[in-house]
């Protein structure tokens, strides 16, 4: 193929402009092989995960790289340039050896349905501008409930950009549903709540209650063991004595698959004490969810059909591109109540089509992504047993690096027994540490080692995980397994590369 001069001409001369056809063909094709050589480099283990930039060094501009906006128009050659510079300075979140954030990975499949999505361009507030995609939620959604387990004439939900939003909602839902005057009278007409949620748990719950004006401090912390997992008499406690200061209890969270941890709540234990008390019962499923689909697996979530909201992100576990995260409802009709306003502009409720359809005044938003086709051309590519087996393989990488740091005397893993999810948590010694008993001291030492490591980790690129500390633990690695195309030798790379960059620290 000829290579083509994009250099004379501009976004102009492309759809729509007069016989725009073929420059708009080439130079979306020049694109595609940008993107299919970011592909490729990025699953091939020879490449870096990334090549690190300080900000003041991106923005002053590395190798012509000018992040500036210009008055008059780039030629499209300049902006092909740019495509893979922003590429090339980005971290490959797809690469095998990248086990820094919980979402990774790169689904072909996936990427085809997120390209054919901004290609289609529509929002999901009407179906008469989305029929389609309305349609494949409606679908998608209720295969989530049934793999839940709740019966056919449950059920309710929206896709949400993001497990926080996805929260969000459950806590909007749970207070409007024990008070709906809210919604027109505002907190002064309802008295102080309470809601209850793990040590463990995710931020994004106390994130809710303040952007809700219910005010993080009335979000009431429960102890946790040392897995990580919720201790059902101490929710049982707390909120006894949440009654007695006079507070509202409504609403309670439980983990499924915390996020450093990985760590389950007993559902079950929970669903009891919400009933007993007559209180929401939510599941944060973002990260535990995807575990439903294995048979070998789901059996940590038992008690999640009891709950009356759960929070899912397929863009975790189950590898689709960002965004794709749902908050399912176990009751009809709660989620159109709670945040319908009814604009007529949308909503016209005399339209030739059944405006039940029309499912975008359930949503806090107005206009919203088509987060929907992607995870659905995902299932019709896999099947249920495609995402079983990748999920199941991800568990298999982390039990693998569990038992082969519980072997080593320069790691040493922060709870004992084997990760019921794919998070293994570990500090490394350095050699001068591994003969020092325990001590303040040394975990004044141990506490610097992380970043150490870190920082060197990412100036040379080769792979990439988090680290935190947590409660009384000072900093340990966090390594979390969603990306299918890592192997065990990969795992065998980040052990060596830890041990290289750490060992004499
Ligand atoms: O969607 C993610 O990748 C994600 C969401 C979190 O809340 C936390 C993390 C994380 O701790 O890696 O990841």
């Amino acid at each position: 193929r000829v290579a083509h001069d994009f250099s004379c001409i501009h976004s102009k001369d492309l759809l729509p402009a007069e016989d725009g056809e073929e420059a708009t063909k080439h130079f979306l094709q020049e694109l595609v092989n940008i993107l299919l050589a970011y592909i490729n480099k990025s699953l091939k283990r020879s490449s870096k995960v990334l090549d690190f930039h300080y900000p003041h060094q991106l923005k002053e501009g590395l190798e012509g790289f000018s992040l500036e906006l210009p008055d008059q128009p780039d030629n499209l050659e300049q902006l092909l340039v740019d495509c893979r510079d922003t590429l090339k300075y980005g971290v490959k979140t797809g690469h095998p050896r990248f086990f820094n954030q919980l979402s990774t990975g790169l689904d072909i499949i996936g990427l085809a349905g997120e390209w054919l999505t901004s290609t289609a361009n529509t929002n999901m507030f009407t179906y008469e501008i989305s029929p389609v995609f309305i349609l494949m939620e409606e679908v998608v959604l209720r295969k989530m409930h049934s793999i839940i387990g709740w019966p056919e004439e449950d059920g309710d939900g929206i896709f949400c950009p993001g497990g926080t939003m996805s929260n969000l909602y459950s806590v909007l839902l749970a207070r409007f549903h024990l008070f709906p005057v809210v919604k027109t009278h505002g907190m002064s007409a309802i008295p102080r709540l309470a809601l209850f949620t793990s040590a463990h748990s995710h931020y994004s719950i106390k994130k809710s209650a303040a952007v809700l004006g219910i005010g993080s401090e009335n979000v009431i912390v429960v102890r946790c063991d040392e897995r990580g997992k919720m201790i059902s008499s101490e929710l049982n406690s707390s909120i006894e004595t949440a009654k007695s200061k006079g507070l509202v209890p409504f609403y309670v969270n439980a983990t499924a698959g915390t996020t450093v941890y990985g760590a389950f709540d007993p559902l079950n234990e929970i669903a009891d004490i919400c009933k007993h008390h007559g209180l929401w019962m939510h599941v944060d499923a973002a990260w535990g969810g995807g575990l439903l689909l294995s048979n070998k697996h789901r059996v940590k979530l038992q008690g999640i059909e009891r709950a009356h909201s759960v929070t899912w992100n397929p863009h975790k576990m189950m590898g689709v591109p960002l965004q794709c995260s749902t908050i399912l409802v176990k009751k009809k009709g709660l989620l159109q109540e709670c945040n319908q306003l009814c604009a007529e502009y949308l909503f016209q409720p005399d339209k030739h089509y059944d405006v039940s359809y029309d499912t975008g005044d359930k949503s806090i938003q107005c206009g919203r992504h088509v987060d929907v086709f992607k995870l659905w051309l995902m299932w019709k590519a896999k099947g249920s047993e495609g995402f079983e087996a990748q999920i199941n393989h991800c568990l298999e990488n982390a039990e693998y690096l569990y038992y082969k740091l519980k072997r080593r005397s320069d790691f040493q893993l922060v709870f004992k027994g084997k990760p019921e999810h794919s998070n293994v948590c570990f500090w490394y010694l350095p050699k001068r540490l591994q003969s020092i008993l325990p001590s303040p001291e040394r975990d004044r030492e141990l506490h610097m080692v992380a970043p150490k490591i870190k920082t060197k980790m990412m100036e040379e690129g080769f792979t990439m995980i988090g680290y935190q500390p947590l409660e009384d633990k000072v900093n340990f690695f966090r390594c979390v397994f969603s990306n299918p195309a890592t192997q065990r030798e990969d795992v065998d790379f980040l052990i060596d590369e830890i041990v290289r960059l750490g060992c004499e620290l």
